[in-house]
């Protein structure tokens, strides 16, 4: 018999809910879309027929509802995969642990969760305002090296082709790397630029921008436009893609990450209206999500 998981690794708060989302598993809809920044979320479940739930602890806000008969739930992450670790974590626990027994369920769910975010771009030809989903998530941020991760034979050729074309200071990242869902990723195609985006742990030097802090790697933008791999190529840089595929991977969850550009780095350019652009993506893709049957 499977031993209950202990008080102080799975916490539960006096609601019954999960410590950190503040919910609890009938709160939580099987397709789940995850925006960084907490007022997305409204801007999201406003396109819903129906709010059945609005719950907040910290930066994590939770909006679940329903768009025709599809249940979906928002979650704001906040920025960066310390955060994506958290949600990913307890968006399992919600959809796979007993909250009673405190065990794992025997059948496990698969949930669809779906990043609407904002990137900056590291091609020229992908303009500001434009829409990237991600193929691959490649972490220089370190949060999947703390995980059991399998990788399969196509991405560990990408990760190492990587390591040879951009040489990272040594002791300054373990990079890694793992693919969109097969399931999620055909429906995004008409109107999406598609390539490999690069989660980094900040969003200054770790992106190549110097305000006063000396970059110790100046040439990483350079390096990561240039990256080719047959016909693979890195589009764009974030915070939390990586963290999202890897751990959906890891706990058996179908993950897709889509990103309005507001920045393009090549062409040293910034969206004149980003908050108009990504209320484009947020109906374009709610479009795609609602039409999709799984
Ligand atoms: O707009 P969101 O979804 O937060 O995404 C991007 O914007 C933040 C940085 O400004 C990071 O979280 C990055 O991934
Ligand atoms: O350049 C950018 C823009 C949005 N988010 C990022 O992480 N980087």
């Amino acid at each position: 018999m499977q031993a209950p998981i202990a008080a102080s690794e799975f916490i539960l708060n006096s609601r019954g809910a999960v410590y950190h989302l503040d919910l609890r598993p009938e709160e939580l809809a099987p397709t789940v879309i995850t925006v960084g920044d907490p007022d997305r979320v409204e801007q999201v479940s406003r396109h819903f027929d129906k709010v059945e739930g609005i719950f907040r602890h910290r930066e994590f806000v939770t909006h679940t509802g329903y768009i025709g008969s599809k249940r979906l739930s928002v979650v704001s992450t906040g920025i960066g995969t310390d955060n994506i670790d958290i949600v990913l974590n307890e968006l399992d626990a919600l959809a796979n642990i007993d909250f009673t027994t405190r065990q794992v369920k025997p059948a496990l769910t698969r949930l669809q969760i779906i990043r609407l975010g904002t990137s900056g771009a590291l091609q020229a030809d992908i303009p500001v305002d434009g829409l990237v989903v991600s193929s691959h998530g490649l972490g220089l941020d370190n949060l999947l090296p703390w995980y059991e991760m399998e990788s399969t034979p196509a991405e560990t050729a990408l990760l190492e082709a990587f390591s040879s074309q951009v040489p990272l200071r040594p002791g300054s990242a373990r990079p890694y790397l793992a693919a969109a869902a097969d399931s999620l990723l055909p429906h995004f195609r008409e109107g999406f630029h598609t390539g490999i985006t690069v989660t980094c742990p900040g969003f200054y030097a770790p992106q190549g921008r110097a305000l006063r802090g000396k970059l110790s790697h100046p040439a990483l933008l350079e390096q990561l436009t240039a990256f080719r791999l047959e016909d693979h190529h890195i589009t764009n840089f974030e915070m939390e893609t990586a963290g999202i595929y890897g751990l959906g991977r890891v706990l058996g969850h179908d993950c897709l990450s889509i990103s309005t550009i507001v920045a393009n780095r090549i062409r040293q350019e910034f969206s004149k209206d980003g908050a108009a652009a990504v209320q484009k993506m947020i109906g374009t893709c709610l479009g795609i999500i609602a039409g999709m049957n799984y």
